[in-house]
């Protein structure tokens, strides 16, 4: 079946699509000057990029949090969309189930909101407070919430950036397996090289104000020790000039390497 960068078949209707995107703000120059890209339904898309190259403008534009952009060809997005960020942004003057089921019209939001706490691992917590709740059970806490919405798009701005490595490694399982339940399409920005391997099944890379690099992850285990995973490790590295640049045709073994995300 033939696909093209975006991760879409060629009759597939993209959950996200985006065409010639500029966004600048008064100071600095454009931050995003001409960004194209599709994310297929249920695709697990992770943007990685140096500081400062526009990858939460991004998000923002995409989550309608920007009513500023300059301009812009197309921005396709679902209906359901939820946001995820650093911090859970739990109201602290409700308890969790009503956190949870925040701004939910819906007859069975109760019920739906335990569900969505059962399956991040906070069953028995519903009448607890934000502050009695870890970093990572705060952020379980705002997963359920996102998805208590059933979201045709999640939107993710360093969700585990503040967690520490154990529970992060543990947000990485569950995320991994509520997107395999829920098949939401996911755009997660990260700095952590790492985590967009283990979770992806594409990444791309911001660099000049639009996407450089689009790389499908195409390991078999999604594991640092995995074969594959130092390769495809070094050369987004090396995209990010973290490390020594190891030449535009470098294309870690076993994987293709797009440099656009405009459909071929
Ligand atoms: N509201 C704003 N007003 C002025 N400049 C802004 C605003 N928001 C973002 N910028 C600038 O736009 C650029 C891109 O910011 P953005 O937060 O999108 O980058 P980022 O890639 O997410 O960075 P980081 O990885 O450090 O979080 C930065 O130079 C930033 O200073």
């Amino acid at each position: 079946m033939a696909t093209h960068p975006g991760g879409l078949t060629s009759t597939e209707a993209p959950a996200v699509r985006v065409r010639d995107l500029h966004r600048s703000f008064n100071r600095s120059g454009g931050v995003l000057e001409g960004l194209d890209l599709d994310v297929a339904p249920g695709e697990f898309v992770a943007v990685l990029g140096r500081s400062g190259t526009g990858k939460s403008t991004l998000l923002r534009a995409l989550a309608g949090l920007d009513r500023d952009v300059d301009g812009y060809g197309e921005i396709e997005v679902p209906v359901a969309v939820s946001v995820v960020f650093q911090d859970s942004r739990l109201l602290p003057w409700k308890r969790l189930l009503d956190n949870v089921t925040f701004g939910l019209r819906a007859p069975d939001a109760d019920e739906r909101g335990r569900r969505a706490l059962a399956e991040v691992g906070l069953a028995g917590r519903e009448r607890a407070w934000p502050y009695e709740l870890s970093g990572g059970e705060a952020q379980r806490a705002s997963l359920a919430r996102s998805l208590v919405r059933e979201p045709q798009l999640l939107l993710a701005d360093e969700p585990f950036g503040a967690l520490d490595a154990l529970t992060r490694i543990k947000m990485h399982e569950l995320l991994r397996r509520l997107c395999e339940v829920h098949r939401p399409a996911v755009l997660l920005v990260t700095h952590d090289v790492d985590e967009a391997i283990v979770l992806a099944d594409r990444i791309v890379v911001l660099d000049g104000g639009t996407v450089q690099t689009d790389v499908r992850v195409e390991l078999t285990q999604r594991s640092p020790v995995a074969p594959g995973f130092g390769e495809l490790r070094d050369f987004l590295l090396g995209r990010l000039g973290v490390q020594e640049h190891l030449g535009a045709d470098f294309i870690a073994p076993g994987r293709r390497r797009a440099t656009s995300a405009t459909p071929s």
